[in-house]
């Protein structure tokens, strides 16, 4: 069953409680959001972005279930906030939705946003529905931050430090595109299917760190964005990331599905870790490298060699990993 315009509206007004933030003055319902200026201390500055997420580019209905594809648009949103070393305050979220899209379906989504957001501490205070040929979900997010984390201040000497697991959730896709079917890989696909903002460490970094960015489109591209606004080069240490693979389980993963672990975790994408440059190190953060002087992405191996990293990971407009 499919419910007309302004009844969706009404079930999601009904799901998208926004009692949960502070300073919402007006939520869904109006033609805007009303907020409170003052909701944001004064120190504090306003971080605020947006992330679509687009059927059959981000996701895939018979790969994911609706939960799933709210969760994790939710999460990809958020992430670029806890790149900030910011905190979400509060969401808007666009729908563009097929007409034999079901009310249950509908539900589904909205649940997994919601539950997102709860877990996150934050509402969705409204947004906009309209009719299209594909699912496409699409979060603002407004957060704070009392010092933003930039990309273009590493240096030389810094280290590349990483919050999270890196190369789980491109195994996970992997297995669940070629239909896997092993118990071994259910950590993987969780990770793709349910990914978290690393919010509280992106906090933790603030004021600490030099640069931060979050890891949507693997490690050597998105690292590589800190490199090239700062003017260094990134190296990766070989040693370190086949530590981390073994720490996650990443490297029996990576036999199961013939994939080199090292290559899931610098081209892999979608496990919105965090990466920081930083002279000391980051609770919660493991390292993975050092930026050094120069330009480029690399690779040290533990023969020594470096081996250049050129044009890894996620592009929408070049091909896939
Ligand atoms: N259509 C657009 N109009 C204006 N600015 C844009 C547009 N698309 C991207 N940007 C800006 O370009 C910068 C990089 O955007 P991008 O979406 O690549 O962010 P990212 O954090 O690197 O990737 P991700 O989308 O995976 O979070 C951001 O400052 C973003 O606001
Ligand atoms: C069906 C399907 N095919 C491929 C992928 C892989 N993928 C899509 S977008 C992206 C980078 C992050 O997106 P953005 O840069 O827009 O934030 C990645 C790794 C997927 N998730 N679903
Ligand atoms: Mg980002």
């Amino acid at each position: 069953m499919r419910s007309g315009e302004f009844a969706t509206i009404l079930r999601l007004k009904e799901r998208f409680r926004s009692d949960n933030a502070a300073g919402i003055l007006l939520g869904i319902g109006d033609d805007a959001a009303v907020l409170e200026h003052v909701a944001a201390k004064a120190s504090h500055k306003l971080v605020w972005t947006i992330d679509e997420q687009v059927e059959k580019t981000h996701f895939r209905r018979d790969l994911a279930g609706w939960i799933d594809i709210g969760w994790r648009s939710f999460m990809a949103a958020a992430s670029d906030l806890a790149a900030m070393g910011a905190e979400p305050w509060c969401a808007l979220s666009a729908l563009s939705l097929p007409a034999d899209f079901e009310d249950e379906d509908l539900d589904a989504l909205a649940r997994g946003q919601q539950a997102a957001a709860l877990r996150l501490g934050t509402s969705i205070v409204g947004g906009n529905l309209t009719r299209g040929e594909v699912v496409t979900v699409t979060t603002t997010l407004l957060g704070t931050a009392e010092k933003p984390m930039l990309r273009n201040a590493a240096q030389a000497g810094d280290g590349i430090w990483v919050a999270g697991r890196v190369g789980l959730a491109a195994a996970g896709l992997f297995a669940l595109e070629r239909r896997l079917h092993d118990d071994r890989l259910d950590g993987v696909k969780e990770a793709w299917l349910r990914p978290w903002a690393r919010i509280g460490e992106g906090r933790h970094a603030a004021g600490r760190a030099k640069a931060l960015v979050d890891v949507s489109d693997g490690l050597a591209q998105d690292v590589g964005h800190i490199a090239e606004a700062s003017g260094v080069r990134a190296v990766f240490d070989e040693g370190a990331l086949r530590e981390h693979a073994k720490r996650t389980g990443l490297d029996s993963i990576g036999e199961l599905v013939l994939v080199d672990p090292l290559e899931l975790m610098l081209a892999g994408g979608e496990d919105y870790a965090l990466a920081a440059a930083s002279e000391v190190p980051l609770e919660g953060f493991w390292r993975a490298g050092t930026f050094v002087e120069g330009q480029g992405v690399a690779l040290k191996r533990t023969t020594g060699r470096e081996r250049e990293l050129f044009e890894l990971g996620f592009d929408h407009f070049r091909s896939r990993m």
